[in-house]
């Protein structure tokens, strides 16, 4: 996933996200100018009121000073309101925004991409760094600009003030760029550091939590303890060096512009006492020259900030720019509804990614509404023939169809809604019994959701769950027998009703009587449909109209139960081993 991202990409993805908003951010920016606005004619009241109210002895001119001055600050904290309304705002927003592009994007990587990198650390990616990006925008930034303005504006006062002071404050301005120059990368290069150790812990956090069984039943827990402990030790001292260089930066900006400062002020007050400048004037321009060392204070503080709002949105552009490698093709599957497709690899060579080749030239035919299992030892390539089936995985050579169609040409979303798959480990969500059911057809009716939980046998331990088909099922439905998860997950493919069916077939034993209500519900799902069924139960096999024997990538003999225990030595002992048992 270390795709380079350049600044320049990041800014014109943020940027895009901001034109969304464009009325917001022009009111922020209105609301920003006028608030640092006031703070700059603040420094002319200042001016009159110390020349004209306290030199020369008016304290008519100084009530009128301090009203105004009230008055400016009014309208500075209504369009500071304003300003901060908006930006924090906008932050949200965008934050929003991205995470839904992002998680989209997710949705449509394949499980190759999944295999790779760990959930752990996308969920961190996902949650951290868009919160990153949502302070950074929020606040950081809003902080920045007003900071730039307000620099600006006091930069030109002082220069209308007293140029040659200005002159002198100017010089001073390298000496705050180069902690700037040297700092600032190093803070940015330690918070993506520390952004991945975080990462690392988020990774390592969902791992433990959704093994937490095998965890305990190995009493693990003081092992994951010390592993985890480990790793936050390495988040911390990411974060250790970030804040090292990050205080640096605040504490040299600091120096310099105080020393700048302290020297502008003495030689300002020389020029008052040359009489080359007013009292106010040199007040005043102290005013600009205290409010533009701020901003540059400020903005060294947030540029940490927005450094580590630059790696985050870098961290979630790789996220983004990563291709999800299979593509849609765009034919629409041509479905003939009176019978179900033939399915056909044709010459299939293929190899995992970075793995030796598995499938050398194979060739399998799938007749209409056939019911074919598929046998073999562990690792003979079985479920990697769903796999591409359902396009998971791309062969390199060959081609697989459905009907007289390449699935390549087809459109993905065509292709998989002809295909119902249950696996061996049935999948249920955290939500309810009906939703569960209808994930396939989520606009299914509940009549049709109970039709479907009869047909799979389910509809009776679903009546008595306290609450029926509203009951949560909790997390992978542990609040379920095995056969009950297996039947729910029968019961969603019958429901979903295509016409291809490949089914894992669970190696977990259940007892007689859920065996049997299970069996008699895939039977049921089987009907009418082209059926690949990895098998692992007699009953199974003997129910095929044709069983393949795979080994090693390759089909060594097809045939049925009877004909291949006559013919087939592998069969043979494959069907009393495991299949007999
Ligand atoms: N995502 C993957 N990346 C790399 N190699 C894989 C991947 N999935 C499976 N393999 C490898 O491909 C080979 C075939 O695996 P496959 O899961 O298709 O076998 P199987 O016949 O279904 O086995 P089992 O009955 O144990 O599930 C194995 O050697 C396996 O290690």
């Amino acid at each position: 996933m270390d795709i380079p991202i350049t600044t320049t990409e990041v800014l014109r993805w943020v940027g895009r996200h901001l034109a969304h908003y464009r009325w917001q951010v022009a009111g922020a920016i209105v609301a920003l100018f006028i608030a640092a606005g006031a703070w700059l004619i603040l420094g002319q009241g200042i001016k009159v009121a110390v020349d004209e109210g306290f030199i020369d002895n008016n304290p008519s001119i100084l009530n009128t000073a301090v009203v105004a001055v009230l008055i400016i600050c009014l309208i500075a904290s209504i369009a500071t309101y304003f300003r901060f309304y908006l930006m924090s705002l906008l932050g949200e927003r965008i934050s929003a925004d991205i995470r839904n592009e992002v998680f989209a994007h997710l949705l449509t990587l394949p499980p190759s991409f999944f295999a790779k990198t760990r959930t752990g650390e996308v969920i961190s990616r996902f949650t951290s760094d868009t919160t990153v990006l949502q302070t950074v925008i929020g606040s950081s930034v809003s902080m920045a600009v007003r900071s730039v303005v307000t620099f600006i504006g006091a930069v030109v006062l002082m220069a209308i003030t007293s140029p040659i002071l200005t002159l002198c404050v100017l010089l001073a301005v390298p000496g705050v760029l180069l902690p700037l120059r040297i700092l600032a990368p190093r803070v940015r290069t330690y918070a993506k550091e520390s952004q991945d150790k975080i990462a690392d812990l988020g990774a390592h956090v969902d791992q433990a939590l959704h093994e937490i069984t095998t965890v305990q039943a190995f009493n693990a827990q003081s092992f994951e303890q010390q592993l985890f402990k480990q790793r936050v030790g390495h988040s911390l001292s990411a974060a250790k060096k970030r804040i090292h260089f990050r205080s640096q930066l605040i504490g040299a900006i600091m120096l310099v512009s105080l020393a700048a400062i302290t020297t502008i002020a003495w030689i300002g007050a020389r020029q008052v006492f040359a009489d080359e400048m007013s009292m106010g004037e040199l007040s005043a321009f102290l005013f600009y020259a205290v409010l533009a060392g701020g901003s540059v204070a400020t903005i060294s503080e947030v540029i940490g900030d927005v450094q580590r709002g630059v790696g985050a949105s870098e961290r979630l552009l790789q996220l983004l720019h990563t291709e999800p490698s299979i593509y849609s093709g765009t034919q629409p599957l041509l479905q003939d509804t009176r019978q179900p497709p033939t399915i056909r690899f044709e010459k299939v060579t293929f190899a995992y990614p970075e793995n030796p080749v598995l499938f050398s030239e194979l060739s399998l035919i799938i007749n209409s509404g056939e019911k074919v299992a598929l046998v073999g030892p562990s690792g003979a390539g079985k479920t990697s023939l769903f796999q591409l089936l359902l396009r998971f995985y791309q062969p390199q050579e060959g081609q697989i169809k459905i009907g007289s169609q390449s699935i390549e040409q087809v459109r993905l979303t065509d292709l998989r809604n002809t295909i119902a798959i249950v696996t061996q480990e049935p999948v249920i969500f955290a939500t309810t019994v009906q939703e569960n059911i209808a994930y396939g057809r989520p606009e299914a009716s509940l009549a049709e959701i109970k039709k479907a939980a009869k047909a799979a046998y389910a509809d009776d331990f679903i009546e008595q769950l306290e609450l029926g088909y509203d009951t949560q099922l909790g997390e992978r439905g542990v609040r379920l027998s095995g056969g009950q998860r297996q039947r729910i997950a029968i019961a969603r493919a019958i429901l979903a009703n295509r016409p291809i069916l490949l089914l894992d077939e669970a190696t977990s034993a259940l007892d007689a009587r859920s065996e049997k209500m299970v069996q008699h519900a895939l039977n049921r799902l089987m009907r009418g449909r082209t059926t690949i069924v990895i098998a692992h139960r007699l009953a199974t096999v003997k129910h095929a109209d044709r069983i393949v024997v795979m080994e090693k990538g390759s089909i060594k003999s097809s045939g049925t139960h009877t004909e291949l225990l006559e013919h087939d030595a592998l069969y043979r002992e494959y069907a009393e081993l495991q299949l007999l048992s």
